[in-house]
Formats: structure tokens, C-alpha cells, sequence
């Protein structure tokens, strides 16, 4: 509605400015118009020349005129002169009346009114419509000239379209510059009285001067409102500029709009402020290079809002632009009045009161603006009301008290975040959840979190024991994974699964976009993915193949990602992290949005310094790259203080926590408890029961197995001298069996050949037996004889049999002795591992070396040993045990790495789980 009115009244104006240039053209023209129209009819041009130039009056009253008028071919000069004179007297009689009717609707308030009416008081116009004109000056037309009394003077106002309409030219005459001082600080306090402060920002630039360019405004230079430039650096300004305009033109045509003045008016918002730049030359050419970029910033300036005055700049720049040449101290010619008619430019304003009406602007803008915002002005006044099917936006900060956004879109699909510790880089990570969270709901937002740092700094977001809120967006927080990069790795699998997963969905939709897809499938769950790592220079940590595939899968997401809504947010501290990059330009150059905390290098471009000077608790926020016309500098607010993003987290959850699933907690530091993970509650009695022998690294929790089928080789060796790990892996694969198992349908043999574990095997067996099974606890001078019998028996027995042995290497050389003629404990030892598994009976066995395990296979190979976990174990031992191949492994505290011939193609990291230790040294 209100965009419609504007319109009218803007074309309104525009044709009677057009009618305004006629009819002055024709008044004062009127000879050469008439000259024109008789060119084939010299003699009658001179006749009508002489008496226009004489007035008609007067060339009547001439003798000698009279008489060449009574030539024929002469006849109806004067009849068709005074015909022309009646006809444009009628219509331009009331001009200069209209003129001033029309100033004052187009130019209101401190737009044209005198300057006592408006200066020195703060404006309140909102800035969502411009005036469409700014007084300059006046015009005086003599009476005679606009059919009135010859010699009685018609005045009216001068005024020039600036803001979204033109850019102004001005050209000094000699000694005018205090004129053109005037002039420009006329229009400029103009436009800055007229509107709410904040919504104009002028950028000054001179030549000739670094300081004292229109210095009345320097109160104004404290603030945003106004930005002197360095003289030598008219390229930073214009590129700056160009920045400005790339940025508004994404924004605006993002939203549908061909301008901003368009998207101002339709959605009754000021969105951006108008910015005016004043070029000061000094008459010469501008350098080629300045020359080229100040016209195209000027062909693109006006749809951003962006307006040039050009004094003293010889440049033909393309579209609107209004010219003012002066004349003298006090008159011009103006292209608004046509070149014959003097426009008597404004008296200066009183400089003082120039002076004292910037300083009240400057102090209105400081006070709008506010102390620094806090974490709560990031946050919308209704929670979960945006829709992310074409991006994500939100505010992480402020820059002059205006929200600072970050687009997490088609244009900028992936954020790379850089600063050294300490300078805010987690508080950054912060205010951009709290803020994106506040907006997007769950359904529209999923989180997974990773931080490869030791602390905590996601794990609040979890559900923990002191609170047991969660933010209701994660779908993953991964801490402490330091030493897991795998994890980052199933993080990436998980995602590129994901990637999949809503391509074969699009393609299914016939659709290309996420948001296409959002919209054939209404029904179905397309929330975009955000997936933030910190410090994910670990990933890449070693040349390993996690590395190799990390960059892979890294890239393979980046590329793909942007049209399937998911995000990456890379974060890293040193330029290390960063440097790991470099090498991998395609990840890098994915990610355009780029975030500098202060004193970062190389995170923006590699010229771009702007982070290196930015202030404490700030960030430079660029979507462009990091070229430097992209930066936008904002002050980030404190997210990190006590309370404060948990208690946006209280809030968030108690609105979606019910409607939706907790987060997955991975904690690399703690290791999980066998009962308490789902994967053992969820055993129960099946034919082929599954011995458990750790937590897998993955995005979804499960654990890892050993199905004991009847299959040759189904036993499993634990590999290593770390015996709290070892012990964990024998426990949790004897435990998680006997759950698969009926009482009475398996018989567990133990025997513990290491002292310092004999109460964790006594612990084991009491369980056992309480839980209903058969248990025998062979005491270690016994376990030869043992095993004849079981070697013997071995077909003749129906029931399963778990022979679980710890630390068979100590029980070797018992084992190798025989008696002559018989076979040797060893000897039935293999006989069990060999044909046990197709009889019902599997040993989990537990070796603290990989030679002693070679040494109790013996010539036989290592087939027998179907799976196993290694802990303390170089990698190159293992070969023999995974078909040759090479294995990369450095054995960690905690971990232990698994392989089962009969699912994995290589070995997988696992986590063993963590027991409480009943009555082992550890
Ligand atoms: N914008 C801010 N306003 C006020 N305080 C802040 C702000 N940003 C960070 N801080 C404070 O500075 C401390 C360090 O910030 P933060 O943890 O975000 O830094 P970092 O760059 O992530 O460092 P590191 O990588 O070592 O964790 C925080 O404890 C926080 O209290």
C-alpha cells in the first residue's frame, strides 16, 4: 500500500520535473527552438530571431521589422510567434508555483524546508521511504518571461534527487571551494537531520586532505554516521563500497527484490542504511584503475542505497546522475533547471550551529546504539519461527548497534572460524547456536557437535548429571575426542551417508534443491544439517589413512552439501589448523563464509588483514571468501558468562524436549559401562550368540561383537599386556554371552593364569554362576589336564562350551610338556581351537604378546583366530593376523583395535568398556 502511493507520487514528480525542464527549456530556449523550426526558411528565422530577441512588443514597434514582416513569405511571423508565446505563457504562467508546491511534497521537513525550521534537531523520519528531493537553492525567473509583468521576479526551489534516485556531480568554478563546502554540508545536514539517526552513514574522501574535510562534522566522525577516508586510499573506499553493494544485491534479490528501495518498501523495513559517499578530486583524471572501479560501484550503487557526490571528479558515470556547476561563490547551473537559467545556491548554515546539530546526531546515534548488547539482543521475541528451506540467518553480533548477520545458505554453505585461543572463538560458536536455535526449530534445524579439544566446551549441551536439560536441536556432542579421530571420521561417514541419503530423495522428487524437496515431500523430515567441529585440524593430524579419508569425505560433503542443506562450520585455533588447508583447496574454497576472531591470519584471504586490528570480543564476518570488501567487523556479545546460554537451553528445551529425541553424548574421555549400555540390555537369547567386546567409534551408539557361530576360527584372541583393557574385553565377551544364553545351555571354563586378575576371574565365575550358568574355575595348575579332557570330549558333549583362559602365554610352558606317546596340553590346546568352534566350543583366550599367540598356534597359521583386539600392539605384529595387510596402529590408552575376519575388510578402532574394577591391582 504504502509502496503503491510512493509510487504514484514519485511518478508524479518525475513528470513534472520533465514538464519543468520543458517549459524552462522552451521559455528561455524559445529562440533557438524557433530558429530550428524555420531552417528552411532562413530569411523567416532571421525575421522571428530578431523579434523574439527584441520581444514581440518591442520588434512590433520597429519600423524596420515591421516593414520585412510584410514580405509575403514573411506573412504569419508575428500571428504564429504570439501564437507560441500564448500557448506556453498559458501553460507555464502558474510554474514557478507548481515548482514550489512540488519541492515541498517531494522534499519535506529538513529535505527543503529553511534551515531554522530543522537544524540542530535530531530527526525522526525512520528511513524505510527517502524524499525524493533535496534543496539546493532557488531559481528566479523574470515575470516577463513566465507571462507575467515583465520585470517582476518569479522565485522557486531548487532541489536535487539524491538517496536511491541519483549520484551528484558538482564542478567548481576558481576560488568556489568554501561555495561547494556549503553546498555539500547543506545536503548532507539535510539528509542527516531528516532521518532517525543510524540510518545514513557518509563516507568522506579528499584528495587534497586527511582531516579537515568539512570539518563542522567532525562530532559526527566518532560514530558510524561518518568515516573521513585517507586520501591515498580511494581504492579501500570503493571497495568497501563494492562490498556493500555485492552484499545488499545477494540480500535483496535473495529476497526477491530488484532493489533495496524495493525491499525497504514492500517489507516496511530500513534493512540497510543509506550511505552517501563524497569524492572530492581536485579536476584531474582519476587514475585508470579508480577510474574503472568507481564506475562500476556507481552503476550498482543506487539499487544498494549507495549514493555519490562527485566534486571535481571528471568522470561520465553511467545512470542518474544530477550535475551542479558553479558559477560563482553563489550561482550554478544545475542539470534540474537546464543550462540557461542560474540557480542561486543556499547561504552556508551558521557553522556553528552545523557544529552543535553534529553533535547532538553523534549523541543520539551513541545512545541508540547502547553500551555493548548482550547474548538476549541476539534473541528473537518468538522462539522457533523462522523456516530453513532456503537458509539460515541469524545475528551473532553488532557492529554501531545494528545486527551483524551470518547466512548459512546456497551463496555461503560452509563457515570456516579461525582465531588463536582465547580470543572468543567457542563464545563465537555460541552466540551463533543460541542465536540460530532461537529461530529454527528442531524440525528445522539439526546440530552435531564436535570439539577435538580436551575440556568440556559442547558437553552442557548433552543431558548431564547436575543438569539434565539438552539442547533440543544437537543430535550429536562429541568432547574429548582428541585422541578419537576416528570419531570425526564417523562423523563424516555419518554425513556423507546423510548426502546421500537426500540426494536419492531429490532425485526420486525430480528435484535438485533442498528446498524443492521440502516442498514435494511436506511430510517428510528435511531439517537443514549443521555440523560444527572444533579444532578439526585433528583430523588431519597424521598421514594416515583417517587423514586420507577425512579429506576425502570432507571434500566430497563440502561439494555436495550446499544444495542438500548440510552445513559445514569448521573451527580451529592456530594457523596450524589452517595450513593443514591450504593442501585442500576444495574444502577450503567451499567454505566462503569466513570468521576471524582477532588476531587471526591467513583465516580471511591471505591480504586480508582486517582481523589482525580488530578489537577484543569482536569478529570480522565475511561471506565473500574473505575478500576484503566482504568484511563486516561486529562486536560479539559475552555467551560464555554463567547462566547464559544454559538458560537459553532451559528455555529451548522445555519447549521441543518433549517432542524430541535427547542427544547422543560421546565422551572420548570417559569410557562407557557394559550395563549401561543399550547394546547389552538390548541381549537376549538367540541361536548365535554374539561375544561383546567393546563400544564402536561411531555416530549412533553400538557396540562390537564376535558372532561365535559354528564356523572354523570363531574364537577370539585378546592381543596386548594392558590389563585393565584386556580384562574389560575378556569380562564384557564372557558377560554379554552368557546373556544370549539359557542357564544350563553353556558351560564356562576359566582359568586365570595371572595373579594380579584372579579376583576379577573370581568376581566373573560368582556371576555366572548366580546368573544361572554352568561355570568351572580351573586353577592354573590344572588347565592341561583340562583341556585333554575337553580336547577328548570335545565331540561327545552336547552343550556349548566357553573356554575362556587368561594370559595362555604364562601357561605355556605347562602346556608343552607331555608325557611320551601323548599329546601335549599345547597339542590338545590347538585341537580345541581348531575344530572347538565346529563342536560347540570357542576359547576366548587372552595373550599378553603376539609372539606367544604365534608360538600356541604353532605351524598351524592364524586361522584359528578368527577375531581379535589388540591393545599394546605395534601394528606391523598384526599383519600375520589380518591377512597381510598392512595395519596402521599406535596403541593408546583406553582403546583397543579390533578385527574380525568375518566382517571387517581392515580393523576398526573400539573403545573397551570401562569396569569397575572388583578386586585387579589397577
Ligand atoms: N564476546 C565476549 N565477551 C565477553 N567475554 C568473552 C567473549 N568471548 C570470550 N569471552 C571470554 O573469554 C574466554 C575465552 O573465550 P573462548 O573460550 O571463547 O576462547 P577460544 O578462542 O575458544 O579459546 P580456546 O580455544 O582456548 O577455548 C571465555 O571464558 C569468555 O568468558
Amino acid at each position: 500500500m504504502i509502496g503503491k502511493k510512493a509510487g504514484e507520487q514519485r511518478a508524479r514528480v518525475i513528470t513534472a520535473l520533465d514538464q519543468l525542464r520543458r517549459q524552462i527549456g522552451l521559455a528561455l530556449g524559445a529562440a533557438t527552438n524557433a530558429r530550428k523550426s524555420a531552417e528552411n526558411q532562413l530569411a523567416k528565422l532571421e525575421l522571428e530571431q530578431s523579434i523574439v530577441q527584441a520581444g514581440i512588443e518591442h520588434a512590433a514597434a520597429d519600423p524596420q521589422v515591421v516593414e520585412r514582416a510584410k514580405e509575403p513569405e514573411m506573412a504569419g511571423v508575428f500571428a504564429w510567434l504570439d501564437t507560441v508565446r500564448k500557448q506556453f505563457y498559458g501553460e507555464w504562467s502558474d510554474g514557478p508555483n507548481r515548482l514550489r508546491e512540488l519541492v515541498a511534497a517531494s522534499a519535506p521537513g529538513a529535505a527543503g524546508k529553511p534551515p531554522g525550521e530543522w537544524l540542530g534537531r535530531v530527526g525522526t523520519h525512520s528511513g524505510v521511504i527517502a524524499p525524493e528531493l533535496w534543496r539546493v537553492g532557488s531559481a528566479t525567473v523574470d515575470g516577463g518571461d513566465a507571462g507575467r509583468t515583465p520585470g517582476t521576479e518569479m522565485t522557486f526551489d531548487v532541489a536535487v534527487p539524491l538517496l536511491d534516485e541519483s549520484h551528484l556531480s558538482i564542478t567548481s568554478a576558481p576560488k568556489t571551494r568554501p561555495s561547494i563546502d556549503a553546498l555539500v554540508e547543506n545536503l548532507l545536514m539535510r539528509v542527516l537531520s531528516t532521518f532517525e539517526p543510524g540510518a545514513v552513514r557518509v563516507h568522506l574522501w579528499d584528495v587534497g586532505q586527511l582531516t579537515a574535510v568539512l570539518p563542522n562534522f567532525y562530532a559526527l566522525s566518532r560514530t558510524s554516521a561518518l568515516t573521513v577516508h585517507d586520501p591515498t586510499r580511494l581504492v579501500d573506499l570503493l571497495d568497501e563500497l563494492a562490498g556493500h553493494i555485492r552484499r545488499i544485491h545477494a540480500h535483496t534479490m535473495q529476497a526477491g527484490y530488484t532493489s533495496l528501495q524495493a525491499m525497504r518498501r514492500d517489507t516496511g523495513r530500513r534493512v540497510e542504511p543509506w550511505r552517501i559517499a563524497v569524492l572530492y578530486g581536485n579536476g584531474e583524471e582519476l587514475q585508470p584503475e579508480q577510474l574503472r572501479e568507481l564506475k562500476r560501484v556507481a552503476s550498482g550503487a543506487l539499487a544498494a542505497g549507495i549514493s555519490l557526490v562527485l566534486v571535481d571528479v571528471p568522470t561520465a558515470l553511467g545512470g542518474a546522475v544530477e550535475s551542479i556547476s558553479l558559477l560563482d561563490e553563489r550561482r550554478a547551473i544545475s542539470s534540474m533547471t537546464g543550462s540557461d537559467l542560474a540557480v542561486h545556491l543556499d547561504r552556508p548554515l551558521p557553522a556553528g550551529q552545523v557544529g552543535t546539530a553534529a553533535s547532538r546526531i553523534a549523541e543520539a546515534l551513541i545512545a541508540k546504539q547502547g553500551g555493548p548488547r548482550s547474548f538476549a539482543d541476539l534473541l528473537p521475541t518468538e522462539f522457533g519461527k523462522q523456516r530453513s528451506a532456503w537458509e539460515l540467518r541469524a545475528p551473532v553480533g553488532f557492529y554501531e548497534g545494528e545486527p551483524v548477520e551470518v547466512v548459512i545458505g546456497d551463496a555461503s554453505p560452509h563457515a570456516l572460524i579461525g582465531g588463536p585461543s582465547g580470543s572468543g572463538k567457542t563464545n563465537f560458536l555460541y552466540a551463533l547456536l543460541g542465536s540460530l536455535c532461537a529461530r529454527y526449530s528442531p524440525d528445522e534445524l539439526a546440530l552435531y557437535l564436535l570439539d577435538f579439544k580436551e575440556g568440556v566446551s559442547f558437553a552442557g549441551l548433552a543431558p548431564g548429571r547436575r543438569d539434565e536439560s539438552w539442547l533440543p536441536h544437537a543430535r550429536l556432542v562429541g568432547v574429548n575426542v582428541n585422541t578419537d579421530r576416528e570419531f570425526g571420521l564417523a562423523l563424516l561417514r555419518f554425513l556423507a551417508d546423510e548426502l546421500r541419503r537426500r540426494s536419492a530423495a531429490a532425485k526420486d522428487h525430480e528435484v535438485t534443491h533442498l528446498a524443492e524437496l521440502r516442498e514435494q515431500d511436506p511430510e517428510g523430515h528435511w531439517p537443514r544439517i549443521v555440523a560444527v567441529i572444533d579444532e578439526f585440524q585433528y583430523l588431519f593430524a597424521g598421514r594416515d589413512t583417517v587423514t586420507a579419508l577425512a579429506t576425502s569425505l570432507l571434500e566430497d560433503i563440502a561439494r555436495r552439501g550446499r544444495s542438500q542443506g548440510i552445513h559445514l562450520v569448521l573451527a580451529s585455533q592456530d594457523v596450524a589448523g589452517i595450513e593443514a588447508f591450504w593442501g585442500k583447496p576444495a574444502v577450503f574454497e567451499q567454505c566462503t563464509l569466513r570468521i576471524a576472531m582477532p588476531k587471526a591470519r591467513r583465516v580471511l584471504s591471505e591480504t586480508n588483514q582486517a582481523a589482525v586490528a580488530a578489537p577484543k570480543w569482536h569478529a570480522v564476518v565475511n561471506h565473500d571468501s574473505g575478500v576484503a570488501h566482504g568484511n563486516q567487523l561486529a562486536h560479539i556479545p559475552d555467551a560464555s558468562a554463567k547462566g547464559v546460554f544454559p538458560g537459553l537451553q532451559q528455555r529451548l528445551w522445555e519447549r521441543y524436549a518433549t517432542s524430541h529425541q535427547r542427544p547422543r553424548l560421546f565422551d572420548g574421555a570417559h569410557a562407557p559401562v557394559l550395563e549401561e549400555s543399550r547394546a547389552f540390555g538390548d541381549l537376549e537369547h538367540v541361536a548365535r550368540p554374539k561375544a561383546l567386546l567393546g563400544q564402536s567409534i561411531e555416530v549412533a551408539e553400538s557396540a562390537r561383537g564376535v558372532e561365535l557361530s559354528g564356523a572354523p576360527g570363531r574364537n577370539v584372541a585378546v592381543l596386548g599386556t594392558t590389563q585393565k583393557e584386556a580384562l574389560s574385553i575378556m569380562n564384557s565377551a564372557a558377560r554379554s554371552l552368557a546373556r544370549q544364553y539359557q542357564p544350563g545351555e553353556a558351560l564356562f571354563v576359566l582359568c586365570c593364569l595371572v595373579e594380579t586378575c584372579a579376583n576379577a576371574v573370581t568376581e566373573l565365575s560368582d556371576r555366572l554362576a548366580a546368573e544361572g550358568h554352568k561355570v568351572e574355575l580351573v586353577a592354573p595348575g590344572e588347565l592341561s589336564a583340562r583341556v585333554h579332557t575337553l580336547a577328548d570330549d570335545l565331540s561327545a558333549v552336547d552343550s556349548k562350551r566357553i573356554v575362556t583362559l587368561y594370559g595362555v602365554d604364562a601357561a605355556l610352558p605347562a602346556l608343552e610338556q607331555k608325557s611320551p606317546g601323548q599329546a601335549s596340553g599345547l597339542d590338545q590346546l590347538r585341537v580345541l581351537l581348531k575344530q572347538g568352534p565346529t563342536n560347540g566350543l570357542h576359547v576366548l583366550g587372552w595373550w599378553r604378546g603376539v609372539s606367544r599367540l604365534k608360538d600356541t598356534l604353532g605351524f598351524t597359521g592364524t586361522d584359528d583366530i578368527g577375531a581379535w583386539a589388540a591393545l599394546d600392539v605395534q601394528g606391523s605384529e598384526l599383519s600375520p593376523f589380518c591377512a597381510g595387510q598392512v595395519v596402521h596402529w599406535s596403541p593408546r590408552p583406553g582403546r583397543a583395535l579390533f578385527f574380525d575376519r568375518s566382517t571387517h575388510s581392515a580393523p576398526e578402532v573400539i573403545i573397551p568398556f570401562h569396569q569397575p574394577d572388583p578386586g585387579g591391582d589397577e
